[in-house]
């Protein structure tokens, strides 16, 4: 996606060119209809009300980070440009909300006919970055109706793509850099939209590839595979092959015979004093559909060994950290014994339920895994099922809106806020703070106090060696404000990768990591609990 600093719409009328611009959702069910029911009842009571263009503040944000963790990855941003920059009902749409609303005057349907986001302001934390609890990914402003409705679509388009970001960071931490991660989980993911998303949110987390071959075309992320049992089992034996012709990959170099060949070096290794007899069992059907296939794939050879009997190169059964020690073993062998130099480098993938914990425990067990091929548990986020992002009103005509529970950590904060990110002297992220739109920002090397929204005795002063302001511009409404560039896929990977390294350790370990602090201004919380009391009714006891 190219840089722009153009406005994305302004009062003339070029709405229309920055949809162009900014292009289309990735999954075209992502449209104007793509909410919920009540967000129409409410839109229609507001324009009841006459309260339809009242100017709104609502704030996106989690309130928990997931999978046990204190970091989540925010992901899912540029499908929520896209989803605003093509916000329009189509005469379709508007004749099918006649039909379910039919109580609702006629004008209300001229009006809905006539939005779009020309008038809305979305300001958020750029894609691909660690970020907290409480702290708002995305803010929107704009006619408190039209925003009303998008509450639905960009919960959806942040909360499952930043779990399964978060999910795939979480397995590159623990597999480590050197690893490499296969996405394999299309099979396995709640239907077509999940497995897509999946692949493009565990690429942005840190995989290096993925197995689906349209997100591959989507997206541009790299398509790595193997073979399946079937492949190894449609095999009888070695007659099967009927072209025994192997070919190097410029035709320079050709082996009229290539089975003859196998099975001379199956005799070789058969009587090798370092392999102590491991391939006297050797199973001929299975060799049959190796010998095929690397026919097939002469430059880029890889055995699916554990059919029959596990003993080489993609493990998907067994234990794991023993059967790639063992193939090892007989990889560095062959290299020695035979002078084939690289052999015992040879490409070991594992696959087969792998998650955070199994990975973790093949750690400390000790393996010679070098890919992990990881489905069910990495796409469908089986350790946790939402992150469980809310869409709050904090402001509305100017005035700060709170939102009170009896468990304090629902109780929302309120104003038009801007947020930083505080850095410590040795270049790690200390706290983020949120503060009103009105006070100064926090400046490097001034002393700030930093106070824990709700609890009173929870306090820090902060001297910043760095300020990072944390809501950029990504949709200027009918403001002049620049646009915030929304960066290639390939950039916003790196980006949660760089986001990770700076991350103090201690908050990312799996193990009782601490928790990452978030506070807001004394301003700040001295006018949420200023509302807070206002809006709280005072009991009366009989
Ligand atoms: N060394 C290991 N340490 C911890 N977990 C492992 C180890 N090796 C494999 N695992 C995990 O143990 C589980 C093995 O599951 P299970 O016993 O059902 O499979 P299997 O019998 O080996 O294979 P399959 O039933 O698919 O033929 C998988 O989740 C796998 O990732
Ligand atoms: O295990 P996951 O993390 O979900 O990774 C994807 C799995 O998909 C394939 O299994 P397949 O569909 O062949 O089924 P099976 O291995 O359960 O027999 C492959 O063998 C992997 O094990
Ligand atoms: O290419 C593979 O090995 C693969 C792809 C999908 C699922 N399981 C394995
Ligand atoms: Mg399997």
């Amino acid at each position: 996606m190219a840089a722009t600093s153009a406005p994305a719409a302004n009062a003339n009328g070029s709405h229309a060119s920055a949809a162009a611009r900014v292009g289309a959702p990735t999954n075209p069910m992502a449209t104007a209809l793509l909410t919920d029911q009540y967000q129409f009842s409410m839109a229609y009571a507001y324009w009841k009300a006459g309260k339809h263009a009242d100017r709104a503040v609502f704030d996106l944000y989690f309130r928990k980070n997931p999978f046990g963790g204190e970091f989540t990855v925010f992901a899912g941003l540029e499908e929520c440009v896209k989803f605003i920059a093509n916000f329009k009902f189509t005469e379709d749409d508007i004749t099918f909300l006649q039909s379910v609303m039919p109580t609702c005057e006629g004008a209300f349907f001229g009006y809905l006919r006539e939005i779009d986001c020309s008038d809305v302001e979305v300001y958020a934390i750029p894609e691909g970055s660690v970020v907290f609890p409480k702290v708002p990914l995305i803010r929107v402003e704009g006619p408190v109706a039209v925003v009303q409705l998008l509450e639905t679509p960009f919960v959806n388009l942040i909360n499952y793509a930043s779990l399964v970001t978060t999910n795939a960071a979480r397995h590159r931490h623990v597999a480590g850099k050197s690893k490499v991660l296969l996405e394999f989980g299309l099979r396995r993911a709640q239907g077509p939209d999940g497995a897509i998303s999946a692949s493009k949110y565990c690429f942005m987390g840190g995989f290096d590839a993925t197995s689906n071959v349209l997100a591959g075309n989507l997206f541009g992320i790299p398509l790595r595979g193997t073979h399946s049992h079937a492949f190894v089992s449609s095999f009888m034996s070695l007659d099967d092959i009927p072209d025994k012709t192997l070919k190097s990959k410029d035709g320079s170099r050709v082996c009229n015979d290539f089975v003859s060949l196998v099975k001379e070096w199956l005799q070789k290794i058969q009587v090798a004093d370092s392999l102590s007899g491991a391939f006297g069992e050797t199973n001929q059907s299975e060799l049959a559909a190796f010998a095929s296939y690397a026919l097939a794939f002469p430059s880029n050879f890889l055995a699916l060994v554990d059919t029959y009997d596990a003993s080489g190169i993609r493990l998907d059964s067994g234990d794991l950290a023993y059967l790639s020690i063992e193939a090892r073993k007989v990889f560095c062998a062959i290299e020695k014994d035979f002078n084939v130099p690289g052999f015992g480098k040879m490409i070991i993938t594992a696959s087969n339920d792998l998650n955070e914990e199994t990975i973790d425990a093949l750690n400390k067990q000790g393996h010679e895994v070098d890919a992990f091929g990881i489905g069910t548990y990495l796409v469908t986020c089986y350790s946790q099922a939402a992150l469980g992002c809310v869409f709050k009103l904090v402001e509305i005509n100017s005035k700060p809106r709170i939102k009170l529970s009896e468990d304090v950590a629902k109780v929302s904060i309120p104003c038009k806020k801007r947020c930083f990110r505080l850095y410590g002297k040795e270049g790690y992220p200390l706290v983020d703070i949120m503060i009103r739109e009105s006070e100064p920002s926090p400046k490097a090397g001034e002393r700030i106090l930093c106070r824990h929204p709700f609890i009173e005795s929870k306090r820090a002063y902060v001297v910043p060696q760095h300020v990072e302001e944390l809501l950029q511009c990504y949709w200027p409404g009918k403001s002049n404000k620049p646009r915030a560039e929304l960066p290639s896929l390939e950039k916003i990977r790196s980006r949660c990768m760089q986001q990770l390294e700076k991350l103090r350790p201690d908050h990312i370990r799996r193990l009782n990591p601490t928790p990452y602090k978030v506070s807001v201004s004394a301003k700040l919380y001295d006018f949420i609990h200023y509302l807070w009391l206002n809006e709280a009714p005072v009991g009366e006891l009989q």
